[in-house]
């Protein structure tokens, strides 16, 4: 599995071009990118980051990435990042790894997004990933509820938990805030329950990324499939 990972994330390497920003995600996979992309730099590629989480900045620094920030520059030319499910309509489920925040203002802040994965993240319907929705931990309570509303509201409803970190502490996000993993199985119209959490004011982001998406790379058994968007992005 992490061959094909690297398969994949080798196969999105090939865009990045000389003078390019790029936003870096976070993950096993996108981790990959980041390591493979390093060994370019150190063979005179120039090109600068901005990393999507606390993990990725220190593999990229590891990796002699250089990078910056999003107050430095307006936008980024392309974003490599991971997913834990991709749809037809390249739509995705992300924040497995908790970095959903920061993943999302990258994504938006970019011209071109390239989600690479192997090829077990391929799903017709997303929903069975527990989605991650990053919460303020004030008022948790009432948050859940309107939650489970906006859920009712779009058809969908399951099992919410506070995520917890191996140590069996709560998990903190990079931003100080909490995530509900939600197993909801199908979730049918994903822009619909996009906006609806989107509108809960306890919710900071959730893991639908919808839109966002101009190619997906997955890797499989077979070799590589690139999926492209079919309208590009913005239109
Ligand atoms: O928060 C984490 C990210 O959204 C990851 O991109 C996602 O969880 C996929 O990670 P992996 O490549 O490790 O499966």
């Amino acid at each position: 599995m992490d061959q094909l990972k690297r398969q994949a994330a080798a196969r999105a390497l090939e865009e990045v071009q000389d003078g390019m920003q790029l936003g870096l995600g976070t993950g096993s996979t996108a981790k990959h990118f980041v390591e493979l992309l390093g060994e370019r730099v150190r063979a005179g590629l120039k090109v600068i980051g901005v990393p999507t989480s606390e993990v990725t900045r220190a593999d990229a620094e590891r990796c002699g990435v250089p990078l910056t920030t999003l107050d430095e520059i307006d936008r980024l030319d392309l974003t490599v990042d991971g997913a834990d499910e991709i749809d037809p309509a390249l739509n995705l489920i992300k924040g497995g790894g908790g970095a959903l925040l920061r993943e999302k203002i990258v994504a938006a802040a970019s011209d071109r997004m390239i989600v690479i994965a192997d090829d077990t993240k391929w799903v017709a319907t997303l929903g069975r990933f527990p989605l991650p929705v990053e919460v303020i931990p004030f008022g948790l309570g009432a948050t859940r509820r309107a939650i489970e509303k906006a859920f009712a509201s779009c058809g969908v409803s399951g099992q919410m938990a506070v995520r917890k970190a191996k140590d069996g502490h709560v998990f903190v996000t990079d931003g100080g805030h909490w995530i509900v993993d939600a197993q909801l199985g199908r979730i049918e119209d994903p822009a619909r329950l996009a906006e609806a959490l989107s509108a809960i004011p306890g919710v900071v982001e959730h893991g639908l990324f919808i839109g966002l998406v101009s190619s997906a790379v997955l890797a499989g058994g077979d070799g590589i499939r690139v999926v492209e968007r079919r309208k590009p992005k913005g239109d």
